[in-house]
């Protein structure tokens, strides 16, 4: 770490710390994660190998980079890329929403990030606006794989028992419990990032499991069966009852100033059965983005930003 002057802290994640520093010799902004202590701890170090590993299949346009690992006096460190800001900081400059160009731009290349994983057969897990960073230049770089996972069958989903993602993004089944999840975690978690760049607030921001179950089943109506039945069976949620969908308040009635293209694409991403749910690799083609061809003509802008950041 003497290479490096620490800058100060840019997150905790849950098997580290996440430090900005500047490389002292050619003055280059990065990302260094800290892992604790891992020679005592095999958990800790089954967890960094396999992040590593993880993280060296990522390489896109889209995604931060990896640029170095080290291990020195037991710990593992990963070196990434410093990126300026994150989608987070820009909601937080912009509390009624971001107008739907900038919006579009960022959501485009949130997909191809998140389509570039599902291809590698690998769920983000996590997908929230402070995972979105931004470059000076408007490039999208999306990380902290922290709680990544590769599908264990490529065909879609595996069996997950660890626990993930920031509550106020995390779909029904992981909320209820369903260990068969895949990458449709990702959609809904996309789905609720694009209303909430469009309004500035977040669209369901339940303050536990239980309310965030609410929030979903008071604007899209039951659980599915199958999701009722886990949480039923979920001993977390003993003796609760889930609420009735009476007074439901759809998204249209919600949102009436949205525009009906934006709406219907988060409608492909907000189905409470995750089946039915869109895959990004055909979002990348929903209407808000080839009307006006707008896809074509952003990805030669897009290449241009990506040089310029260089
Ligand atoms: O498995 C892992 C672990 C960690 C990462 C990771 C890699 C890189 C970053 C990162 C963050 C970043 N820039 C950044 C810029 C601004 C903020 C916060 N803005 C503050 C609130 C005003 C936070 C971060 N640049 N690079 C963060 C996390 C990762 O991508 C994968």
């Amino acid at each position: 770490m003497e290479r490096y002057e620490s800058l100060g802290l840019v997150g905790e994640g849950s098997y580290g710390t996440v430090l900005k520093c500047r490389h002292r010799e050619s003055g280059r902004l990065v990302a260094i994660k800290k892992f604790v202590d891992s020679d005592d701890d095999k958990t800790v170090k089954k967890i960094a190998l396999r992040e590593i590993k993880l993280l060296r299949q990522l390489r896109h346009d889209n995604l931060v980079n990896l640029l170095e690992v080290w291990k020195r006096r037991r710990r593992w460190y990963l070196v990434f890329e410093f990126v300026e800001r994150t989608l987070l900081d820009d909601l937080e400059q912009n509390p009624t929403g971001l107008d739907l160009n900038t919006s579009r731009q960022i959501l485009f290349q949130i997909l191809r990030a998140a389509a570039f994983c599902h291809q590698q057969h690998i769920i983000h897990r996590d997908i929230k606006p402070e995972n979105i960073l931004i470059s000076q230049c408007g490039v999208v770089k999306m990380c902290d794989f922290g709680f990544a996972r590769t599908m264990t069958s490529p065909a879609e989903g595996g069996v997950y028992t660890d626990y993930v993602a920031t509550r106020w993004y995390r779909a029904p089944e992981l909320l209820v419990g369903d260990t068969k999840y895949g990458k449709a975690v990702d959609v809904w978690a996309f789905g609720c990032l694009l209303l909430e760049m469009l309004t500035g607030q977040p669209l369901f921001p339940g303050d536990s499991d239980l309310d965030q179950i609410y929030h979903i089943v008071r604007c899209f109506g039951n659980l599915t069966a199958r999701h009722q039945e886990l949480f039923y069976r979920n001993p977390g949620f003993s003796g609760v009852r889930l609420p009735e969908h009476s007074g439901r308040v759809p998204l249209d009635q919600r949102f009436p100033t949205i525009p009906p293209t934006a709406l219907d694409l988060a409608q492909s991403c907000l189905h409470m059965d995750p089946e039915r749910r869109a895959q990004c690799s055909e979002l990348l083609e929903h209407p808000l983005f080839t009307q006006d061809a707008f896809h074509i003509r952003f990805v030669d802008e897009l290449n241009a930003k990506i040089q310029k950041d260089h």
